[in-house]
């Protein structure tokens, strides 16, 4: 036999091949009618485990039933989809009660953030909310989100991500811990500079106070300067006003230059950060469940079975729904010593055939599911990289 005359025969076989998965996908529609109207679950994993041994009872050895293995569960994967996209057409998205708002009511809202004055928070803030937001802060991360329960505040501006020092982890699990959704979100660009006393010299420092994630940012300045003993604080302008306050000669912050103007303290040095284009993602968060109509960016949490597989099964509803995922991160489970939560960030809006679908199938499939929010973001487009 011939090369081609092989590939002809494999060419038939591929169309019959073609022909019963197109049976095939008929009958799981049909199988999707039933399904709604008797409210059952689209997802079996009992059949599926079922089907997935008699097919390799069928197989005439190792190699194919590792192949038929494969092949099939991508079959009934795909099956489920089409049932999803049947479900989601007909309205059937239980748990996404989601409301649609033309904007934020910015102007007339009571904003809190967490620090003092003159914190990275407070500038996203102004930014996103305007000059003259009425603002509020508190001590902690968790003092701001029970602020927004309590309705003190109507929202609240949280840093979830650096450029350089990469995501927050504290407010990935307090949007876990708490009943709060994102609805928008502003990039900051974070300037660090040493500041001291009016009357201190570079030369005087011995203690440099800053939040984590500023001697983070400023790890390879601190490197050369091994003298210096590091203390981490609550905030970079918390730490501002603590060289103001105990006017001790030796004592410096790596805050803002805002910061610094705020507490009457003095550039000893700037361009200390390890990278140049240093910026903070912070989101916007608020009890409601809301979405502004431009939104175009959606956060989700969920957790799988520890079992193979699983987060690509579950990604897999994104890339067959053709959604553009923009971030993964991953949490520890408390009490599940290995185990993790994920937290996708993906393109698109809740109003989205394909956003739906996606949603449908990650909701059942998943053990546990939350819309973190649906959200409009610029991408940043305010900060220059270059300065
Ligand atoms: C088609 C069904 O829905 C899903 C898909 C399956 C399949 O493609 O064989 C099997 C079980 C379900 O998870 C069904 O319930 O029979």
């Amino acid at each position: 036999m011939d090369l081609s005359e092989l590939r002809k025969e494999i060419d038939d076989i591929d169309r019959d091949l073609v022909q019963m998965f197109e049976k095939r996908m008929a009958l799981c529609q049909e199988v999707a009618e039933y399904k709604i109207k008797t409210g059952m679950q689209v997802l079996d994993r009992k059949r599926e485990v079922e089907k997935l041994e008699a097919i390799q009872q069928m197989a005439d050895s190792d190699f194919n039933r590792y192949g038929v293995h494969e092949l099939f569960t991508q079959i009934m994967a795909i099956s489920r989809k089409l049932q999803y996209q049947l479900l989601a057409d007909k309205g059937v998205i239980t748990g996404l009660p989601f409301e649609m708002v033309p904007n934020l009511q910015k102007s007339r809202a009571n904003v809190v953030f967490q620090g003092v004055e003159g914190a990275y928070s407070h500038v996203a803030a102004l930014q996103f909310f305007g000059e003259k937001a009425k603002v509020f802060h508190v001590k902690t991360w968790d003092d701001a989100m029970k602020a927004i329960c309590a309705g003190t505040a109507d929202f609240a501006v949280l840093p979830i991500e650096n450029s350089s020092a990469g995501s927050v982890s504290d407010v990935y699990d307090l949007l876990v811990k708490y009943d709060n959704y994102i609805v928008g979100e502003t990039f900051v660009k974070v300037d660090h500079v040493l500041l001291g006393l009016p009357e201190a010299e570079i030369s005087d420092i011995q203690t440099v106070y800053s939040h984590p994630q500023g001697l983070m940012q400023c790890s390879r300045f601190l490197e050369e300067h091994r003298e210096l003993t590091k203390y981490s604080t609550s905030n970079t302008a918390l730490s501002a006003k603590r060289v103001q306050e105990e006017k001790d000669i030796t004592h410096a912050a790596i805050a803002s230059e805002m910061a610094g103007s705020l507490y009457g303290l003095k550039v000893l040095d700037r361009n200390i950060m390890n990278s140049r284009g240093n910026t903070t993602r912070f989101i916007v968060v608020a009890s409601r469940k809301m979405y502004v109509a431009d939104s175009n960016k959606l956060s989700l949490c969920f957790e799988t079975n520890h079992e193979n597989a699983a987060l690509y099964n579950m990604l897999s509803h994104l890339t067959y729904n053709g959604l553009n995922m923009l971030k993964l991160e991953s949490r520890p489970i408390l009490g599940r010593p290995w185990e993790f939560r994920f937290f996708v960030d993906f393109e698109g809006n809740l109003g989205d055939a394909g956003v739906k679908n996606a949603l449908r199938g990650i909701l059942e499939e998943a053990n546990y599911f939350r819309i973190l929010g649906n959200y409009y973001t610029d991408k940043g487009k305010n900060i220059d990289e270059n300065k």
